[in-house]
Formats: C-alpha cells, sequence, structure tokens
C-alpha cells in the first residue's frame, strides 16, 4: 500500500531507508519536544539540523531527488518550518523558471549550493490577492541602467514573505514596473537584502519580523522596504521578458509566465496537504484503537472508541479523502512538470489547464484537509485538544494553505473563468473545442441515474452522477452571469452577482475530478488484496462525497430519494467493511514517531504512559513551586488570611 501512497516501490522503500538511518542518528533529532521550546528557542534548534542536512545529506539521501529531501525534511524539520523553506520551496523554482541561463549560473548555482538564502516577496501590507495593484515600484533609470526600488507609503511594505524576516539575505521581489512612465504591471526581480557577510540589512532596506502566528512559528514571515534601492537592469529575472539597456520592453510568451512559482507550490501543496491530513488521521485512528470508553453490548467491556458509527464516520471518510489527495497530487505534479519542460521550448498551451486545476485543488483540498484535521483532533476528545496530540498545531500549518498561494475563494473564481469559457463553448455548439478536463460538459446527461440498479454499481454511474452534477452546476452559474449581462450589467458587475454560484460549479468540478483521480488510481492497481481493500475506501469516498452534494441531484430528479437511501446505506455498509483495516490504512503511510511528533499517536499504543510522561517533563513541572506562585498567588493569600483576622 505505501508503494500506492508513494507512487511506487522505489520511494516508498527509499522513504523506509532514510527513516532508518535517521534513527541511528540522535543529533538529527528534536533535542525536546517542540511544544516545550519558545519560538526562539524553536527557530535556533531547526537551524541546527539544518546545518547538520547540509553538511551530511549526502550521506543520507540522493539530493537530486526532490522526494528524498521533502522525506528527510519532514522527519528531521517538520511541518512547523524552518529558516530555508522558502528557499526550497519558492526561490529555487522561481529562479529555475524565471531566471535566464546567464542569471541562473550567477544565482542558481549558489543559492543550490546554499551560499545564499532567498525568498519570494510579492505580498504587501495592502494587497496580497490583487497582484495588479502591488504597490512596490521598480522605476527604469536609463541613464544608469538601473531599476529604483521603492516603498510609497505603509502599505506597500512586503508583508508577510517566509523567511524574509531574519533568514533570507537575498529575495526573487515582485514590483510593479515603470519605465517611462508607463506601468508594465508586476515583474520579478533578484534583490539582495543583505551583507552576505554580516547579514546586516543592505542600506535603503528595512527589513523584521512580523511576529507571532497561528501556527508555522519556525518560519520568520517579514516586512520589507525599500528607500529608493537601486538594483542593475540584470537583475530582472530574464528568461520569458526582457527590458533593452534602452529600456525597450521584450514581452513574455504567455502574460502571466512570472506567476510560476505562484504554480509550482500549488502543484505540490496537494501532495503536502494530503499528508498532513494523514499525519491527523494516523493518530487518531491509532489513539481510537486504544481509547476504550461506554459499551454498545452492556454484557461486554468498554469498547474502543473506533467501534463506534460516529467515530468511523468522523474519521474514514478523511482517510478515504487523504488517499484521493495523494493521488491527485500525484497527477497534479506531473502535469507541471510536463508544462515546465513544454514551457522552456516555448509551448504554453498547457499553462491554463494547469493553472485552473491547480486553482480548484489548492481550495477544495486545503478546505477539506482543516475539516479533516480538526474532525480528528475532537475524534481524540480532552487528549485532541492537548499539544501532546501535536494536532492543533498539523492543523495550524495546515489550514494556512486556505489562504497562501492565494485565498480559497479567489482561486476557485480562477477556476471559474475557464469553465465559464468552456460553458460559452458548450452554448454556441463547440463542444469538440473542450479541452479534456472539461469535456464533460458537452457530453449529454442521461435523465436519471443508474445508481442501484445494479446490484453493485460500476465507478462509471458514480462518475456520470457527479459530472451531471458538475455540469448543471456551471451551465447554471454561466447562465446567471450570463443573464445579468444581457439584462445590461458590465461583465466585473455581473460576475459579482454570480460568484457563488460560479464558486460552487468550481468546487463540484474539482470533487468531480479527485473521484476521477482516485478511480484512474484503482484501475491500475494489479495486486488484487490491495485492489480490494483501495476499492472498498473508494466506494466509501464516493457514497460519502455524493451524498454530500446530493441537493444538486434530488432537485432535478436525477437521484431520486430511493436512491439517496441506497447511497446512505452503502456508506454505513463500507464504513463497517472497512474498519478491520482502518488502523493499517493509516499505517501504511509509514511515518516514523519522529515525523509525526504525537504523543497520543505513537506506533507503541501505550497512550497513558507516554502522556503521563510527556506532563511530568512539561518546563512548569521542573520545580514544585513556580516563581508567579512566591510573587504574586503567595502574598494574595496571605494578605486574604491577614484581613480575616
Ligand atoms: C514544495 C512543496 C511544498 C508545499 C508547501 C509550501 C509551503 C510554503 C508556505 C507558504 C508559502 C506561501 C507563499 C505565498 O503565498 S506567495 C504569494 C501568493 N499569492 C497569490 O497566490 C496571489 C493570488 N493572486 C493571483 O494569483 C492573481 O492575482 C490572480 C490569479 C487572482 C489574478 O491575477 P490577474 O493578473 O489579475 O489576472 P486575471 O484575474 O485578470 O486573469 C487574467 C487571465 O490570466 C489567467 N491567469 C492568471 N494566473 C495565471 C497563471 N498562473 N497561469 C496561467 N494563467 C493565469 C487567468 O485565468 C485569466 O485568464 P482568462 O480567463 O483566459 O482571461
Ligand atoms: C502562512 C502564510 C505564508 C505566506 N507566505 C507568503 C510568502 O512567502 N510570500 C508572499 O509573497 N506571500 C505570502 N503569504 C501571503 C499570502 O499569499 C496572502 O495572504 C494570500 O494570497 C491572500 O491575500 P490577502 O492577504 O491579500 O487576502 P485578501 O485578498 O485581503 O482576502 C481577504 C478576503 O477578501 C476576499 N477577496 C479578496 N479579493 C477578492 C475578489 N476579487 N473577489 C472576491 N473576494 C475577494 C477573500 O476571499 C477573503 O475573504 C503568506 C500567507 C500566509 C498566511
Amino acid at each position: 500500500m505505501a508503494a500506492q501512497i508513494y507512487s511506487g516501490e522505489k520511494y516508498a522503500s527509499r522513504r523506509r531507508e532514510i527513516s532508518a538511518n535517521l534513527a541511528k542518528r540522535p543529533e538529527f533529532h528534536d533535542s525536546k519536544p517542540l511544544p516545550f521550546m519558545t519560538r526562539e528557542e524553536k527557530i535556533l534548534e531547526s537551524s541546527r539540523k539544518l546545518t547538520l542536512i547540509s553538511k551530511h545529506m549526502n550521506e543520507i539521501i540522493d539530493p537530486s531527488d526532490k522526494r528524498e529531501l521533502y522525506h528527510l525534511n519532514c522527519e528531521v524539520l517538520g511541518i512547523e518550518g524552518n529558516p530555508m523553506a522558502l528557499h526550497g520551496d519558492m526561490f529555487i523554482p522561481a529562479l529555475t523558471a524565471q531566471a535566464s541561463d546567464e542569471q541562473q549560473e550567477k544565482w542558481l548555482s549558489r543559492a543550490l549550493r546554499r551560499e545564499i538564502i532567498g525568498t519570494y516577496a510579492q505580498t504587501e501590507l495592502g494587497h496580497g490577492t490583487n497582484l495588479r495593484k502591488l504597490e512596490t515600484i521598480a522605476t527604469y533609470d536609463v541613464d544608469t541602467q538601473e531599476f529604483v526600488l521603492h516603498t510609497p507609503q505603509i502599505t506597500a511594505l512586503k508583508w508577510w514573505p517566509g523567511n524574509l524576516g531574519k533568514s533570507s539575505n537575498y529575495a526573487v521581489v515582485v514590483a510593479l514596473m515603470i519605465i517611462k512612465g508607463k506601468n508594465y504591471g508586476p515583474q520579478t526581480f533578484m534583490v539582495p537584502l543583505r551583507d552576505e557577510k554580516t547579514h546586516q540589512p543592505l542600506k535603503g532596506i528595512t527589513i523584521g519580523d512580523i511576529g507571532p502566528k497561528l501556527a508555522y512559528n519556525i518560519v520568520d514571515n517579514g516586512f520589507l522596504g525599500f528607500d529608493h534601492y537601486r538594483i542593475p537592469r540584470t537583475n530582472l529575472l530574464m528568461r520569458h521578458t526582457r527590458v533593452e539597456p534602452d529600456g525597450t520592453f521584450v514581452k513574455p510568451p504567455h502574460a502571466k509566465i512570472n506567476y510560476s512559482a505562484m504554480v509550482h507550490v500549488r502543484s505540490y501543496m496537494i501532495t503536502g496537504q494530503a499528508i498532513m491530513l494523514a499525519y491527523a488521521l494516523t493518530i487518531a485512528t491509532r489513539y481510537s484503537s486504544v481509547r476504550r470508553q461506554g459499551q454498545i453490548d452492556t454484557t461486554q467491556p468498554e469498547v474502543k472508541v473506533l467501534e463506534y458509527q460516529t467515530q468511523q464516520h468522523r474519521l474514514f471518510p478523511s482517510i478515504a479523502r487523504a488517499y484521493a489527495f495523494v493521488f491527485a497530487g500525484a497527477e497534479t505534479v506531473r502535469l507541471y512538470e510536463r508544462v515546465l519542460q513544454e514551457v522552456e521550448t516555448g509551448n504554453v498551451s498547457l499553462m491554463a489547464d494547469l493553472h485552473a486545476l491547480t486553482s480548484g485543488l489548492k481550495s477544495v483540498v486545503t478546505h477539506q484537509t482543516a475539516q479533516g484535521i480538526e474532525q480528528a483532533r475532537m475524534a481524540c476528545g480532552g487528549h485532541g485538544y492537548s499539544q501532546a496530540s501535536y494536532i492543533s498545531e498539523i492543523f495550524g500549518v495546515a489550514v494556512g494553505g486556505c489562504t497562501y498561494e492565494g485565498e480559497n475563494l479567489v482561486m476557485l473564481q480562477q477556476l471559474a473563468r475557464y469553465l465559464v469559457k468552456s460553458a460559452g463553448l458548450v452554448q454556441a455548439g463547440q463542444s469538440s473545442k473542450l479541452g479534456p478536463l472539461v469535456a464533460y460538459l458537452g457530453a449529454k446527461s442521461d435523465s436519471t441515474s443508474l445508481i442501484d440498479r445494479t446490484p453493485t454499481p460500476g465507478f462509471a454511474e458514480y462518475v456520470k452522477t457527479f459530472q451531471h452534477i458538475a455540469r448543471k452546476q456551471t451551465l447554471k452559474a454561466a447562465q446567471k452571469l450570463f443573464g445579468f449581462m444581457e439584462k445590461g450589467d458590465t461583465r466585473e458587475v455581473a460576475w459579482n452577482k454570480s460568484t457563488v454560484e460560479l464558486n460552487r460549479a468550481s468546487r463540484l468540478h474539482t470533487r468531480l475530478y479527485i473521484v476521477e483521480a482516485f478511480v484512474r488510481r484503482v484501475e491500475e492497481v494489479a495486486d488484487p488484496r490491495l485492489k480490494e481493500v483501495l476499492t472498498d475506501l473508494l466506494r466509501l469516498h464516493v457514497n460519502y462525497e455524493l451524498l454530500d452534494v446530493a441537493a444538486y441531484a434530488l432537485e432535478d430528479g436525477f437521484l431520486s430519494s430511493s436512491q439517496l437511501d441506497y447511497i446512505r446505506e452503502q456508506l454505513y455498509f463500507y464504513l463497517a467493511k472497512i474498519r478491520p483495516n482502518a488502523v493499517s490504512l493509516v499505517d501504511s503511510w509509514e511515518f516514523s514517531d519522529r515525523e509525526l511528533r504525537s504523543v497520543l499517536g505513537r506506533r507503541d499504543g501505550n497512550v497513558y504512559e507516554n502522556l503521563f510522561a510527556w506532563a511530568k517533563a512539561s518546563p512548569l513541572n521542573k520545580t514544585d513551586v513556580l516563581p508567579s506562585v512566591d510573587k504574586y498567588l503567595k502574598p494574595l493569600m496571605e494578605s486574604a488570611r491577614a484581613s480575616k483576622l
């Protein structure tokens, strides 16, 4: 199963080897539990481990293999971030996709060797979503052949970029490029921020950390201001866009090619989110198979809480989603890598499809991941609320994904633009022009679903039902938009009046894609035992998902209420069928205790002993009487006693 999760036995076994290697190297382990550390201690500890990784990585992994490096980072550094998180996730990808060969020779090679540390500085205090209205300006000075970076007012301060605050000495900065008074929109520049030797901010740069956040606090998200700060013309990233010495602008082959670092993260984060969801579910499912509370049969001992149907309903559909997401994520990464290669040869034809797909997936997957993690926390009762479970930290980190790389409700609209265009083609009788991801929009629906007409309906029946729902909602939402426009609204006003419906279409389209990705993967599985377990999980998934969106199919009679009953019964049947495999389904992700960082979710199942040992190790328990008691509580009680006398 691990080979299915990690797209092949090769990487699954490399993960095991890497974990086994690290188990023998205590210097790579957390020196104490992260929840017992202050933010400063966590940053120091993370920097220590980062240095070790840099020194010894060749002994443990193949550093050219991104997935091996990812696993090494998960084991050693964990999810709370590290001082070079953005260096790997965005700075290097931005240089790879946007710097010219010459620029790559100068900066990318240094970045890869970790001679410099970089980040991606785009968001500002006043604007994150609407990139065309960023306020940092880069004005070209023809005489000196330099760009002058400037922060004209407080809202133009860069705000949020990870590792900008304290760690990075370079950034890829996004600023509006002005040449001879003309605004050429957001462009990307390579900008030195700190002295390479002293790490002091360079003259003209104001920089610092933005303070603690909900989670992800090892990352020093930062602020940055420029005071007429000059960089050479050749610091504009010029793989696709160029500015000649005389100020002539050479257009890129696609207007949004500069957005590639965002598309990179959106493509990869689907897998990252699946893994965080699987972390929380591993903890909650293991704990639920240890925790005994209450009886189902009063003549029998108390049961494991995992025997309760409600607990299964709380956890198992999310286990299915974690599998679905990791399968969809693998497809997204393949498409991203293909588009990256094609863009190199000047072929930008798939950029719009990739953008639409990743915008939808990013939004649906992060939202459902956050929901699933929160349910996993509640499934652990009181102990889920303790940081010993580590689930609150996992939630805090994962839910950030709903906001970063484009706020979810905004990104759903990017997919909706694509769907509306496709609906326009259907309306115009040009369905043959639809891309493969939306070809179903041009097909004709059956009048009713055939689910429940055969003893075990094939997945095709479910897919058809999801297609019917997604098609109906897309055409309806597009019709609403066109209707407002026909009545005289501008496209923008009409769009705003239709966005709730449009975003519903985007979600349904994306959920259909996820179901199809799951079906595609299960169909490929050769081993019959594995196929049976994955088929059960997929059956749980399609029934749960369909029930969740059934209103769309009930309202036009595509599904009948008796079919709905059938879907419910199927769901309950598969909850029970999956129960004996539940722990194995989470164990198959093969997370070591080190990677999971959860006292509650440890593989040994010694929950109570582990919790008690953890509590005793809490810094508050180092002394029996705290200074706060000596200083305040004792005098308070003493004066109360004295006044009574
Ligand atoms: C290694 C994996 C590890 C994963 C985990 C990483 C953890 C790291 C943690 C945090 C890092 C976080 C980093 C950040 O958050 S960086 C900042 C991210 N910021 C955003 O995402 C901003 C969101 N806003 C936008 O992307 C854009 O402003 C916009 C897309 C919403 C709108 O852009 P705009 O230029 O205004 O375009 P239009 O809406 O007018 O659309 C025009 C047209 O262009 C198409 N389009 C837009 N973007 C793209 C694209 N990237 N590729 C292709 N095409 C694109 C759009 O669809 C329109 O097309 P049309 O309908 O045909 O006209
Ligand atoms: C953990 C974390 C890490 C980050 N790391 C980085 C980084 O490394 N580099 C970087 O540059 N940035 C980073 N960011 C910033 C992040 O990319 C932005 O916060 C994000 O893109 C959202 O933009 P915003 O803050 O402007 O939200 P806003 O756009 O202000 O959103 C506020 C509300 O307005 C709504 N809204 C906005 N526009 C529209 C619209 N057109 N239609 C309908 N509704 C709309 C949104 O849906 C939302 O409900 C990070 C953020 C976080 C939380």
